[in-house]
């Protein structure tokens, strides 16, 4: 779509100012030709911004297009002359395409979910937010006139992300009024209604908790064509931005910077403000209350810089806690028997941006696994992270159980993950950190049933049980060792022939009234993987949906 200039902004001002000038420049044969081309330089510079930034920003989808389109061309002189507006809306007051791409971008970047939009006119604003919310984000936008409600709902029920604005019509303050009664909270609020009352708004937000803890305020004109820092500025909006500007500059709860963009946008953060004599009295000011380290509790979660390893990591819960380490920032090695399914996991998390590596071991021979820990320790350093996953359940009656099939459970069960415990705890044993995770299973407290599986059980109590020796022996030298026991999990393992018949069966065992979902183990992986679980070790963590307790 061609670009709509809107005008009056600070470089479409100096555009104008430097055009007359240039033209002046021309009309007059005194005026030396240094002096002409210079001038025709800066005009160059400055009117060929705008169009490079259109050009060079993300195009914008089809219903912002349309959006655009639809708003410049509508006779707004005529639809307050019928009375639907109360006000005669100038269609300048569009955000536009460069500053709507600039408003998704800085929702990307603090990942906000929940935002507070104040004046939404066309919704050209609200919709490119909406664009940058994740799909079960939301973004409330007030708006003064009910015509302009219909008149963006139309074009928002054309877009995939239409759904998560809702539309609250009255007085901005009347509705910011009720937004905290009922103490809601926003990660990011867009102030961009009218300008007198920019301070009025602004405050109410701080004082009344709308924005969350490390939420983002931007303020749209705040750069006013210039008129905030020229002197002769008599118009009254200039005048309030002004004062607004510095109102935001001397106040110690909050930094801003004003990013010279179109008209100006402030982009505000609360910072945490030096304790007062009189309020330092009133607290205790410790970890509990600045956070460890000054973290608060989910950036302690945080894996950054750690480097993890996940065995049986090519499919079901191996691939989910892949997945979630590297979602928690840890580089992850992703390693299976099946180099394919290996492969295809490190692929998923590249693609996420997740730096891993595929290794093919299998875990019951001690070469493989000294070999896996190798490579890591080879490219990356050294281990974090062990995670002892990989598994395997046969089934049969106990009189029928073979050795074979016992040895062939306990070698890669109890045996396997206790030579991954030691050949990772010896790096870990060395370095004074490590997090050891080890996957046993419900099966370690209750007897499943009506399935039989003997060497599967016994071996799964045997994990527990290695998981508490190894973790209160090493727990001193810096090494954590916990285990979760999930209980029955929907992966391609249940779905074999043979138990495929007992899923009813085991629903009506469990209060949750459904399997565990590999999704449901994650964040207890992440957990016991931080830095925030360093007091827990030998552990046994059931995920059971209430399973081991009927
Ligand atoms: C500059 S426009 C907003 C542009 C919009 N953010 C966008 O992305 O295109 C200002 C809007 O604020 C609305 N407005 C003015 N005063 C208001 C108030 N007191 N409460 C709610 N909305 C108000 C106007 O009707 C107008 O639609």
């Amino acid at each position: 779509m061609p670009a709509v200039k809107v005008p009056d902004t600070p470089v479409e001002v100096l555009v104008d100012i430097l055009t007359k000038a240039n033209e002046l420049a021309i009309a007059n044969g005194h005026v030396p030709e240094e002096l002409k081309s210079q001038l025709q330089k800066a005009l160059d510079i400055a009117s060929g911004m705008d169009h490079y930034l259109e050009k060079m920003t993300t195009q914008e989808s089809e219903p912002l297009a349309e959006l655009y389109e639809k708003t410049i061309s509508h006779d707004w002189d005529k639809v307050h002359k019928e009375g639907k507006t109360m006000f005669r809306l100038p269609k300048e007051c569009i955000t536009g395409h460069v500053e709507g791409q600039t408003l998704k971008m800085l929702i990307h970047m603090c990942q906000a979910k929940r935002v507070l939009e104040i004046g939404m006119f066309t919704g050209y604003g609200a919709l490119s937010m909406a664009e940058g919310l994740p799909e079960d984000g939301c973004l409330m936008a007030c708006e003064l006139e009910p015509y302009l409600k219909e008149f963006a709902q139309s074009i928002f029920n054309k877009s995939p992300h239409g759904r998560k604005i809702t539309v609250k019509t009255g007085s901005a303050m009347d509705t910011l009024k009720e937004l905290a009664a009922a103490g809601e909270q926003f990660d990011m609020v867009f102030i961009d209604a009218d300008k007198d009352n920019y301070i009025n708004y602004y405050n109410f937000i701080l004082d009344n908790s709308l924005l969350r803890l490390r939420g983002v305020i931007c303020v749209d004109n705040t750069l006013f064509k210039a008129k905030v820092y020229l002197k002769d500025t008599t118009d009254s909006n200039g005048l309030a931005l002004r004062k607004f500007n510095q109102f935001v500059c001397d106040d110690p709860r909050v930094e801003q910077v004003i990013l010279p963009l179109r008209d100006g946008i402030s982009v505000i953060r609360q910072v945490s403000v030096a304790l007062s004599s009189e309020t330092q009295s009133q607290i205790t000011d410790d970890e509990v209350f600045r956070g460890v380290m000054g973290h608060p509790i989910l950036d302690r979660m945080r894996l950054d810089g750690k480097v993890a390893y996940v065995t049986g990591a090519g499919q079901g819960i191996g691939r989910a806690f892949a997945h979630a380490l590297g979602e928690a920032g840890a580089k992850v090695a992703v390693v299976d028997m099946d180099q394919k399914k290996a492969e295809a996991v490190a692929e998923e998390l590249h693609l996420k941006g997740i730096i891993s590596i595929a290794i093919t071991a299998d875990i019951s021979k001690p070469e493989d696994v000294q070999k896996m820990v190798e490579d890591i320790v080879s490219k990356w350093g050294t281990v974090h992270i062990a995670c002892n996953n990989a598994g395997i359940n046969r089934n049969s009656a106990s009189e029928d159980t073979s050795l074979e099939e016992w040895d062939e459970t306990f070698n890669v069960n109890l045996r396997g993950v206790f030579i991954c415990c030691q050949a990772a705890g010896r790096v870990m044993l060395k370095q004074g950190y490590g997090k050891i995770i080890n996957t046993a299973s419900m099966a370690s407290l209750i007897v499943p049933h009506p399935q039989k599986q003997l060497s599967y059980n016994t071996s799964k109590a045997g994990v527990v049980k290695l998981t508490q020796t190894l973790g209160t022996e090493w727990i001193d030298r810096g090494v954590r060792v916990n285990c979760i026991s999930p209980g029955i999990v929907d992966t391609p393992l249940i779905h074999s022939e043979s138990l495929r018949p007992l899923v009813q069966r085991w629903l009506s065992d469990i209060p949750a009234g459904r399997l565990a979902l590999v999704t449901d183990l994650q964040a207890a992986v992440v957990y016991l993987a931080c830095d925030a679980s360093d007091y827990m070790t030998g552990h046994n963590l059931v995920i059971e949906g209430g399973q081991s307790l009927w």
